[in-house]
């Protein structure tokens, strides 16, 4: 029996325990890959009674979720209480939510799960409990050095991926000032590297072609709007097509986006979080997947939020994080082979 995927319980209040179980739903109609929910299992009992869903939960071991997927929803704890109501963070949100991807990540890399799958988290419930990563991405991305040769986290690089559009954003979860100043040729070239062999390794792309974006109005104009466009973006590009990567631009964020555009490339590379994350947010919100690439395991996650606004009251909708769950098992799945 192939290995399961483990599923972060994500925000306790947020929608992300729902998610679980209206995707455990959706098992056969979706074809799902067997998963299993890293999480408090009174959680997930209290949250189907809200919810009116008949979701029979099961308590398990991650080497019995896989056989315990088709008749109920594999829970295995992390030895951590989840009280929060939905929509309502508490004290045991961010112990919970943190709790829960490190034993994620723990699993997988004892070879008890073959990828992870995270729910969202409420970055500031994390920052006030004094969680010290901006995300996920970079946190997995220390729970991943111990699997380095140098004891060292490898550089994570965010990809959000729908059939309409790919992009990764250089410059990650940096106020807009500092991801300026972050900026350099080198991060340039590393993270499209990255890139380039994720798409080839696991999306199964030959030659990959990777649009990047400028930084400036219009690319720049030649220097007259700005001037990273030649001190930085130029000559990484020019070091990656050395390399043989198939890397255009610098070309200007605004027309990077519509219908033929997107056509002419496989990932945009952006130079900060929005330029990147507008587009596919506004194409394909409800089944783009966030991935982490350059970390020795996988990582999906849907690309929404906790959406306190909306916890609890039935109109979450699971299609990213079925996206999510689909994604993560395709890229496994050369891995495991
Ligand atoms: N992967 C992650 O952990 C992740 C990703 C994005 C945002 N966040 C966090 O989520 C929190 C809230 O962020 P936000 O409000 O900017 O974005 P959000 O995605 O939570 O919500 C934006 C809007 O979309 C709606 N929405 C989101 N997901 C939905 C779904 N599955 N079905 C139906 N409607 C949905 C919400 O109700 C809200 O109106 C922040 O703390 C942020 O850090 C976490
Ligand atoms: N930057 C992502 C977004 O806006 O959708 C989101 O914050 C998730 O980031 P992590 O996966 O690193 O938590």
């Amino acid at each position: 029996m192939p290995l399961p995927l483990v599923l972060t319980l994500g925000e306790p209040a947020g929608i992300g325990p729902e998610l679980a179980l209206l995707a455990w739903l959706q098992r056969s109609a979706e074809k799902l890959p067997a998963f299993y929910l890293r999480g408090d299992i009174e959680l997930l009992r209290k949250r189907a009674a809200q919810l009116q869903l008949n979701v029979p939960l099961a308590e398990v071991t991650p080497q019995h979720a896989a056989s315990a997927f088709p008749e109920a929803l594999p829970v295995v704890p992390i030895g951590q209480p989840a009280t929060a109501a939905a929509g309502v963070p508490d004290g045991t949100s961010a112990a919970a939510a943190i709790a829960s991807i490190r034993l994620a990540v723990e699993d997988v890399q004892a070879g008890r799960a073959s990828a992870v799958v995270t729910n969202p988290i409420a970055k500031s419930v994390l920052y006030q409990a004094g969680f010290a990563h901006p995300g996920h991405t970079e946190f997995l991305a220390e729970l991943a050095a111990s699997q380095c040769p140098d004891q060292r986290a490898p550089q994570p690089v965010m990809m959000l991926w729908s059939a309409a559009l790919a992009v990764v954003p250089v410059t990650i979860h940096r106020p807009l000032r500092d991801a300026i100043t972050d900026l350099s040729s080198e991060l340039i070239v590393s993270t499209a590297r990255i890139v380039n062999a994720a798409l080839r390794r696991h999306l199964a792309i030959a030659t990959p072609r990777l649009a990047i974006s400028g930084l400036n109005p219009h690319a720049g104009e030649d220097g007259g709007l700005g001037t990273e466009e030649q001190t930085i973006i130029t000559p990484a590009i020019e070091q990656l097509r050395r390399e043989g990567i198939d890397a255009r631009g610098p070309l200007p964020a605004d027309t990077l986006f519509h219908d033929a555009a997107r056509r002419s490339y496989d990932c945009a590379l952006c130079m900060y979080h929005d330029q990147a994350l507008i587009p596919i947010k506004t194409l394909a919100f409800d089944r783009a997947v966030n991935v982490t690439l350059g970390l020795p395991f996988v990582r999906t996650s849907p690309d929404h939020g906790t959406a306190f606004d909306i916890a609890g009251t039935g109109r979450a909708n699971p299609s990213s994080l079925i996206e999510a769950l689909r994604l993560a098992a395709r890229m496994a799945a050369p891995a495991r082979s």
